[in-house]
């Protein structure tokens, strides 16, 4: 009865049970370097791999994670249990003068396979264009279900990150690789995978100029630059920026895969940066670690890291739209943070520390230092997440702008002549008398 009525349901208002439900046949394991091994069933691409297995605690924006490319090489366990409900949206940016290409945070899926505890094979969204397991499937991404993500979240949790393996089909039967035979992502310099190879502008007519040093920029930052009005121009991770600086108003360094160490060269030539270019610079997560490195702090790999959307921060200086004092709640996704020590190298200050775990979770420059310097190991783009913290960009843009007009007034106050803010040249004495005809 029902069937016969559903069927008089034109097809595209049948969203609500859209694809028909994806065969899942094949066993999938995922064995952990550890030696524990969790037997389940494959939904994406037919293939093993090796990674480092990692848990998030969010619970929406699945795409995001998935296509953000700070997580290259890992195995990404969800802890919710339901995954894959609202599908996958088309990827693909409209025109317009703020498009940055793509509608998630890259053009492809960036970990290395997914594991969770049970796919929805049936989605439904408004957007959505394909299943969750199609799009594995598509990107050549292996995905595990049916196995207790729970369990292996409380492993990874006190054991830490763990290096494990993703076996499918006839290899999932297979005995668990020797300990030697697990490949670490983090020896490889994925900052170099990730990274643009050429550099590249996005909004050219922005009113200021802002240089990127692209360590695998998720999207949703070079949007939230470009639709505060930026001109942004990314560059390869390791460029060295110190060789076209004085074309640009600010430096940000982006969000990034694996191990910073693998960047001390773009530290070093940061570190020259700093001390010899009084502009605004600003970095998150991986630009952030970059910048503690080039101001002397040490970075270290913690034991399981911080992956989620509800991460609390407490401000410890005030500057922007932060307030001392107050909570944040933040997006993160890292392995890696600054140690904190003390004192702190002269001219550098603690901006952020994690209520749960206390790790640095920002630092910044002195007010005495005379520099205009933030670095965030969270993330205020999001995507996903909260946004708590968002207007860092436009705190960063303001001051980029605010500098952009000092230099222009002494630039011109040298030359006898003064220009607004605006932009229209005023000169100061004698003015020009206009006569109306
Ligand atoms: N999201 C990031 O930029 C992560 C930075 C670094 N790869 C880490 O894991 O700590």
């Amino acid at each position: 009865m029902f069937a016969t009525r559903l069927a008089r349901i034109p097809r595209f208002i049948r969203c609500f049970a859209t694809e028909a439900s994806t065969i899942i046949s094949s066993p999938g394991t995922l064995h952990l370097k550890t030696g524990q091994s969790f037997y389940g069933r494959s939904f994406g691409a037919p293939r093993s791999i090796f990674g480092e297995t990692v848990f998030s605690t969010s619970i929406t924006s699945y795409t995001e994670s998935m296509t953000d490319p700070s997580y290259r090489g890992q195995i990404l366990v969800f802890t919710t249990p339901l995954i894959g409900n609202y599908g996958v949206p088309s990827n693909k940016a409209p025109i317009d003068s703020q498009d940055v290409g793509v509608v998630l945070e890259s053009d492809r899926i960036q970990c290395s396979a997914i594991v969770v505890a049970d796919v929805a094979e049936r989605y439904s969204h408004y957007k959505a264009v394909e299943s969750l397991a199609s799009w594995c499937k598509r990107n050549d991404v292996p995905a595990i279900t049916g196995v207790d993500t729970r369990a292996i979240t409380r492993l990874l949790r006190d054991q830490g990150t763990t290096l494990g393996r993703i076996a499918i089909g006839d290899d999932a039967g297979l005995p668990p690789p020797a300990s030697h035979e697990y490949w670490d992502p983090t020896a490889d310099n994925l900052v170099a995978e990730a990274s643009t190879q050429v550099p590249y502008v996005l909004n050219p007519t922005g009113d200021v100029k802002i240089a990127v040093l692209d360590f695998g920029a998720k999207a949703n930052i070079l949007r939230s630059l470009v639709r505060r009005g930026a001109s942004v121009t990314v560059l390869p991770w390791n460029f060295n920026f110190n060789k076209v600086r004085d074309q640009f108003d600010g430096l940000f360094l982006s969000n990034g895969p694996g191990d910073p160490a693998h960047c001390m060269e773009a530290a070093l030539h940061l570190r020259q940066t700093m001390k010899e270019w009084d502009r605004p610079v600003f970095g998150i997560c991986m630009g952030h670690q970059v910048i503690g490195m080039a101001a002397g702090l040490e970075a270290y790999r913690m034991t399981f890291g911080n992956r989620g959307h509800n991460q609390p921060v407490l401000a410890l200086a005030s500057s922007g739209s932060i307030t001392a004092g107050r909570v944040y709640v933040t997006s993160q996704n890292h392995q890696y943070a600054l140690k904190l020590q003390d004192p702190f190298p002269a001219g550098w200050e603690p901006f952020f520390i994690n209520c749960n775990d206390s790790s640095v979770e920002g630092i910044k420059s002195t007010a005495e230092s005379g520099k205009k310097i933030w670095g965030v190991q969270f993330h205020p783009e999001s995507a996903g997440g909260p946004l708590d913290t968002i207007e860092m960009f436009t705190d960063f843009l303001t001051e980029c702008r605010g500098h952009k007009i000092k230099a222009r007034l002494e630039s011109s106050e040298l030359l006898g002549a003064r220009e607004s803010p605006l932009g229209m040249a005023t000169v100061d004495a004698p003015r020009p008398v206009s006569v109306a005809a």
